[in-house]
């Protein structure tokens, strides 16, 4: 299988204080990998680092083949391989859904044409014809988060790393997140790293790994993690690894 992400004994230190201790895992290309932890565990910075927004103390990260550090140098479009949808979601409250996305599509070098073209798959791929025209001032958090996601794939990237992405919507539109990502992983061959504190969600990630003060106390499927742990839930098995490990 390939390995599209490839994160090696990865350390961040902010001062004297350490935040991410020597982790390393590996993503399969075209799954949904999910970064679990409770608040300040770690993920954020993880991600931010897989990114580039943080620069990592020591280690090393591979995105498809690149090493993350070198990637704005050596001549290859790296972020063009990426979509990222943070917490604080990319949106100009003053523009419209259809200024947005084509503001997004000029972020990545995607002109007018191409960027109308793509507006319209994704209003029929995100059932946004009634809000297209509409400020995302006035959106709910729900759909907000749905073109925020939208705004993060505008220009096909092989990875999309998203932080948090549920933690304002409500239970449908929680299901309709996770369906759609489903969807794009299985028919579109896109890889999601996402992190989330959500256990009930985690379920909808092929692979998982849990981190605690740092460190991955835990890695691997939720049927492997919960029947290792001999539990009816990943709530359950997390208790019971992050109690095991202190
Ligand atoms: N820029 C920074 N300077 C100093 N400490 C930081 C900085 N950014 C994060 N931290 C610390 O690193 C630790 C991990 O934070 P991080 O945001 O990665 O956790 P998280 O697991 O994503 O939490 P959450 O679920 O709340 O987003 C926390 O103790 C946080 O206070």
């Amino acid at each position: 299988m390939n390995k599209i992400i490839i994160v090696d004994d990865l350390v961040k230190e902010y001062g004297s204080k350490t935040v991410v201790r020597n982790i390393s895992f590996n993503i399969t290309s075209g799954s949904i990998y999910g970064l679990l932890g409770a608040n300040g565990a770690g993920k954020t910075t993880v991600i931010k680092m897989i990114i580039g927004l943080v620069q990592p103390t020591s280690g090393s990260i591979y995105i498809d083949g690149i090493n993350a550090k070198l990637g704005k140098n050596n001549g290859t479009d790296f972020k063009s391989k990426i979509g990222y949808m943070g917490q604080q979601f990319n949106l100009y409250n003053q523009l419209t859904v259809r200024q947005n996305l084509m503001l997004h599509a000029g972020c990545h070098y995607i002109g007018r044409r191409n960027g109308n073209i793509r507006i319209e798959e994704l209003i029929t791929d995100f059932q946004l014809s009634d809000i297209i025209d509409v400020s995302t001032a006035k959106l709910s958090a729900g759909q907000q988060q749905k073109i925020a996601f939208a705004c993060s794939i505008i220009h096909r990237p092989k990875i999309v790393v998203v932080d948090e992405p549920t933690n304002q919507s409500d239970q449908n539109s929680k299901r309709i997140f996770w369906e759609q990502i489903t969807s794009l992983s299985k028919q579109s061959g896109i890889t999601f790293l996402v992190t989330t504190h959500n256990l009930f969600e985690a379920e909808y990630c092929n692979y998982i790994s849990i981190m605690d003060g740092g460190i991955i106390k835990e890695a691997g499927t939720p049927s492997g993690i919960k029947s290792k742990y001999n539990a009816d839930s990943l709530t359950e098995a997390f208790r019971r690894i992050v109690k095991n490990n202190k």
